[in-house]
């Protein structure tokens, strides 16, 4: 089969693998610095050169709104960018349409308060059940126009041209991309920007990070007064070049592939050089079968559905804890999980409140079920579901192109070390 093939198939089903996986895959580059470059690339004057970048369908809506913001971006090869911008945003002829792309919706609703006119953000219906009130909360406490009547997007914001600095508290406990999308309009404004965390909690911290040094690396002058509060001075991004590290996020497949089937995948980048907060995950799957009981998931969250059909062929039970925003993700993971283990076997998961609590037994392994797997448009948990498939027979996949979110290669990726993957009707 072609990649496109997988992509186009409404359900995949998945051969056990007969020995271990070996080979060498590059995950694509990170969507998350991506997207992040992409903004900041094309709030800089000049032009800016990103290289090692997602090519997907994230990037993609995130590229297409900003062209439509007049940013001129050429796509030199598969993994590269080139923005050309004047500085500055123009009003989009109408509304920008973000897909169910959180970081594109987020970030692009605090970027635009410097256009003039009203920017209507809008997503399609899963992120129209994302919520985006504390990001509008803050952004009208700044003195920025903004409504989402139904806290989710649509979101209109009233462009001024600019915002006036000052101090901005947000609630970042359901999405770290609210702090993320203001710290990175913040240098718009006339003047230094406070913004500080209504409370301690917030999402992976280890984003925020991502966004600081994204920020820097575009000439930007941020610090962190305390674990919750950051200063950001007044002035212009420069145009630069960068190069985009590969995904943790996607990493995390390749490394649970490797471990489940005791082979030997390499994915070109040890883990201990990537930035990204899901990195840590790498720990608890070497780990394998004996991994922790319990997993606070909180600050590798987009790792907890690979993390979850791993401790399905664990030695013991492993609980999930801190991973209650999961449930207004690209759906609602810990129930997407739940269905999708119990699916396989019934009392494979359970949930308590919003812990998820996966029941592991090696002996999984090599069994016969018949379980297919309801993706609910969701990337995540088609990925990690496939890795059961590596495991147990009868394992399919409903609507295996949803991958293309993030990493529109990933079934190539599986077949090229050898995975067995046939297209089959959506049962
Ligand atoms: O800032 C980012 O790049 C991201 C932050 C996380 O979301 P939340 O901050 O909404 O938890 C993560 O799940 C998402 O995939 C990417
Ligand atoms: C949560 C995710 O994405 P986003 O919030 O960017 O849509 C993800 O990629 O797992």
């Amino acid at each position: 089969m072609q990649a496109n093939d997988y992509l186009a198939a409404p359900a995949l089903a998945i051969t056990p693998v007969d020995g271990p996986l070996m080979g060498r895959v590059q995950p694509p580059g990170s969507k998350s610095i991506t997207n992040r470059v992409l903004l900041l690339a094309a709030l800089a004057k000049g032009r800016s050169h990103v290289t090692g970048a997602l090519k997907s369908v994230d990037t993609q809506l995130m590229a297409d709104a900003l062209r439509a913001m007049g940013v001129t971006i050429d796509e030199p090869d598969a993994t590269s960018f080139t923005v050309d911008s004047p500085g500055r945003l123009a009003l989009p002829a109408g509304p920008l349409f973000l897909g169910n792309a959180g970081t594109a919706t987020r970030f692009l609703t605090a970027a635009v308060a410097t256009v003039y006119g009203d920017i209507v953000i809008d997503g399609d219906e899963h992120m129209r059940k994302r919520p985006i009130g504390p990001l509008v909360e803050a952004l009208r406490s700044m003195g920025i126009g903004a409504d989402a009547p139904s806290g989710c997007p649509p979101v209109t914001v009233h462009g001024r041209g600019g915002f006036d600095g000052g101090r901005v508290e947000i609630d970042g406990s359901l999405s770290s991309q609210y702090v993320s999308a203001v710290l990175m309009a913040a240098p718009l404004a006339s003047g230094p920007v406070e913004i500080a965390l209504t409370g301690t909690e917030i999402g992976a911290r280890g984003y925020v990070d991502l966004t600081l040094a994204a920020m820097r690396a575009f000439g930007a002058s941020v610090e962190q007064g305390s674990p919750t509060e950051w200063r950001v001075e007044p002035g212009a991004y420069r145009a630069t070049g960068i190069h985009v590290e590969p995904d943790a996020s996607a990493a995390t497949y390749l490394w649970a592939a490797e471990k489940l089937t005791g082979g030997e995948i390499d994915i070109g980048v040890p883990a201990g050089a990537f930035t990204q907060p899901d990195a840590r995950a790498h720990e608890l799957i070497a780990a394998f079968p004996d991994m922790p009981g319990t997993i606070e998931g909180s600050q590798m969250q987009d790792a907890v559905p690979t993390l979850a059909v791993l401790a399905a062929f664990n030695r013991n039970p492993v609980r999930f804890t801190g991973i209650a925003n999961l449930r207004v993700k690209e759906c609602d993971r810990i129930q997407a999980l739940w269905d999708g283990l119990n699916r396989i076997r019934e009392g494979l998961a359970e949930q308590e409140g919003d812990d998820l609590v996966v029941r592991g037994d090696p002996a999984l392994a090599g069994t016969r079920v018949k379980a297919t797997i309801d993706s609910h448009a969701d990337h995540r948990i088609a990925m990690s579901f496939a890795l059961a498939g590596l495991m147990t027979r009868g394992i399919t996949v409903l609507d295996p192109g949803c991958v293309a979110k993030t990493y529109p290669g990933y079934w190539d990726a599986l077949a090229s070390l050898g995975v067995g993957l046939s297209a089959v009707q959506a049962a």
